[in-house]
């Protein structure tokens, strides 16, 4: 195909953007632009992996991936059993309600033992100028237009020393080599800051964990001081201050591991719960103290109904993927959890949602959970960055394989420095992730895949071995579409396109993250043409080049009307759903008329919930 050389180009220099600063990357340079040269772990075939006790050793290694369950072995981070709400910490710390509390307090008995998540334990400082977080170019977000709506919005900093997050995070913002705040975070914190509720929209990669992270472990730092009620307490029931909820398990434990680092030495505890894991581990965690829970929504379920979390001290609610969460697969739970059980009220907590995309229909749903919001946008809602060029090849469902084969070749012939860049590849189906892993792996692809008929130690096992490098492919499906913070991701194939467009701008965002550049493939065929117009609209807005013949479908189109039209609306501005008058519930431009688009209306799309027959995605935990 004509785009070859070109691809070709930009698959290296994304690949010499994404291993260029992998010193922590090490085991990839093993096997010089191999494939399945010497030293990578045997391949054992998808049908022969579920048969009795995993070949993963358990925790063998440490794991890229959170494993912070399995891995509290070592007794406490914080020594003697905690109470599970501050007043039970004080000790008579009594510096008051002020940042004493950040270093000082009842807490430092157990800081001591708290285990060093940057695993730097000389803790030397470094000024805020004298460090950077390598390879972030802050300039490519500079120009992004951002929109705010609401009441009385607060003012956006350009620095984090403008922000009074207490010297502890500080000192942690700097571990993290964060030199500035990203758009989001520089909008987002002072509003949170401010105890606003806030919706906020930006694209992937951008730095939305550490926008909600931030203001809910300052928030309970400066309570640390304070002396809060006891609520009346069963046997062994915690009571959280925070709650941040995911739609997935590997995400949650993402957020988790970040969350503990921005919190190392604030005195604030992290712990995370999620599915396909042993309960009574994570319960033994809990009951050492918990200050943020992190969890997706089921297991957080199963521990309220045991009554071994009680939301009832909760100030801080953060729904990561937010329009995910409150889709029609999720939303159920959601109220379940934030409306049914024992959680403050809006208003009396402070709730945020997250997302890069956020279509006016959820917009509506979640505005049921916020007060007095403020709306924020950075880039247009629903939009993927500049940062990630995007290619979309024309190819029939026969031929994907043998393109994805060429693909690979010419990745590989064009390898930077015996580095092989890591690759994602989405499918639609669970047995069609297992089916091309196999096909890969037998033609000379280490590649491992991750799904949601896998088990839990296998998907960990799968993300470790694919973030090492060992097995540079990795085949998904939307289970790892949202939120994965994965480095090194230089390549993105859409073998098959999702029929909803928001979950292709996720899929896509997987690379070219936190100022890097990146590149997504997508293979399109007939079966995609409801994704047509909505695709082809993306690309412009992202000044990519559009095919011709792509954009022939999506003049051909009339599936206007369906769920595929870009989110919150066609021009920057007027994206918050409360600006829009023509916003009414059934009557959104997205959901109503329909047009005969197969990806359209809730219900018949694979993205919207329901249906979750064997081999079909079932992504979310
Ligand atoms: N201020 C900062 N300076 C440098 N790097 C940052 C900064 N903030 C975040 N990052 C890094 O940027 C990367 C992306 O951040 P994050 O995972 O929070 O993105 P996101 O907006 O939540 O993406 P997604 O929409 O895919 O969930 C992470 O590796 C994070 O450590």
């Amino acid at each position: 195909m004509s785009t070859r050389t070109s691809w070709a180009d930009l698959a290296a220099n994304s690949a010499a953007e994404n291993t260029a600063s992998s010193g922590a990357n090490g085991s990839v340079g093993g096997a010089p632009n191999s494939g399945g040269g010497p030293g990578r772990a045997a391949y054992v075939p998808p049908h022969l992996r579920n048969r009795g006790p995993s070949s993963d050793p358990p925790a063998a290694a440490p794991p890229a991936y959170g494993g912070p369950v399995a891995a509290g072995g070592g007794g406490s981070r914080w020594g003697a059993p905690r109470n599970e709400y501050r007043s039970g910490y004080g000790g008579g710390g009594g510096r008051g309600g002020g940042w004493g509390g950040g270093r000082g307090g009842g807490w430092d008995r157990g800081k001591d033992r708290e285990v060093n998540p940057f695993g730097d334990d000389d803790d030397t400082e470094q000024p805020f100028s004298e460090q950077e977080n390598t390879g972030i170019n802050f300039d490519a977000y500079e120009d992004i237009p951002v929109e705010t709506s609401g009441d009385n919005v607060p003012a956006p900093v350009n620095t984090f020393a403008e922000i009074d997050l207490g010297e502890a995070l500080n000192q942690n913002i700097r571990r993290c080599k964060y030199v500035k705040p990203t758009p989001v975070q520089r909008h987002a914190i002072p509003i949170s800051l401010a105890g606003r509720d806030l919706m906020a929209c930006a694209q992937t990669g951008s730095g939305k964990t550490a926008a909600f992270c931030f203001p809910i472990i300052s928030g309970i730092m400066k309570m640390q001081g304070q002396t809060a009620q006891r609520p009346p307490r069963g046997a062994r029931t915690v009571y959280p201050l925070a709650l941040i909820l995911s739609p997935t398990r590997e995400l949650s434990m993402q957020i988790h591991e970040e969350a503990r680092k921005f919190a190392y030495q604030t005195g604030v505890k992290v712990v995370v719960a999620y599915g396909g894991a042993p309960i009574n581990q994570q319960l033994r965690e809990l009951e050492r103290g918990v200050d943020i829970l992190v969890a997706t929504p089921g297991r957080l379920v199963d521990l309220l109904e045991r009554a071994r979390v009680s939301l009832q001290m909760i100030r801080y609610l953060a729904l990561d993927e937010a329009d995910r969460m409150l889709d029609m697969g999720f939303e159920p739970q959601i109220r379940k959890i934030v409306e049914q059980m024992d959680m403050p009220r809006p208003g009396l907590r402070q709730t945020m949602l997250f997302s890069a995309t956020f279509p006016k229909e959820i917009q509506r749903l979640a505005s049921d959970f916020l007060a007095n919001y403020v709306f924020l946008a950075v880039g247009r809602v629903g939009s993927s960055t500049d940062l990630i060029a995007q290619r979309v090849e024309f190819v029939h469902e026969s031929d994907k394989r043998s393109h994805l084969m060429d693909l690979l070749h010419a990745q590989r012939q064009n390898g930077v420095q015996g580095k092989q860049a890591l690759t994602l590849v989405f499918v639609e189906t669970k047995k069609g992730a297992d089916s091309l892993e196999h096909w890969l792996c037998v033609n000379g692809f280490p590649a491992t895949s991750i799904h949601g008929d896998r088990t839990q130690q296998e998907r960990e096992q799968a993300l470790r071995s694919f973030k090492s490098g060992n097995t540079p492919i990795l085949v998904a499906t939307d289970v790892a579409a949202r939120g994965l913070d994965i480095p090194h991701v230089a390549h993105v194939v859409n073998f098959d396109l999702p029929n909803d467009i928001d979950d292709y701008v996720h899929r896509i965002g997987r690379t070219g993250r936190a100022g890097k550049s990146g590149l997504a493939t997508a293979f399109f065929n007939e079966g995609n043409a409801s994704l047509a117009r909505s695709l082809a609209e993306l690309m412009q807005e992202s000044n990519q080049e559009v095919p011709a013949w792509l954009s022939r479908y999506a003049a051909r189109a009339s599936f206007g009307g369906g769920r595929n039209r870009r989110s919150g609306g066609g021009r920057f501005g007027g994206r918050d759903f409360r600006r829009d008058s023509s916003f009414s519930r059934g009557g959104s431009d997205y959901y109503g008329g329909g047009g005969g688009n197969s990806g359209g209306g809730y219900g018949a799309s694979s993205g919207y919930g329901g249906g979750y027959g064997p081999g079909v995605t079932s992504a979310w935990d």
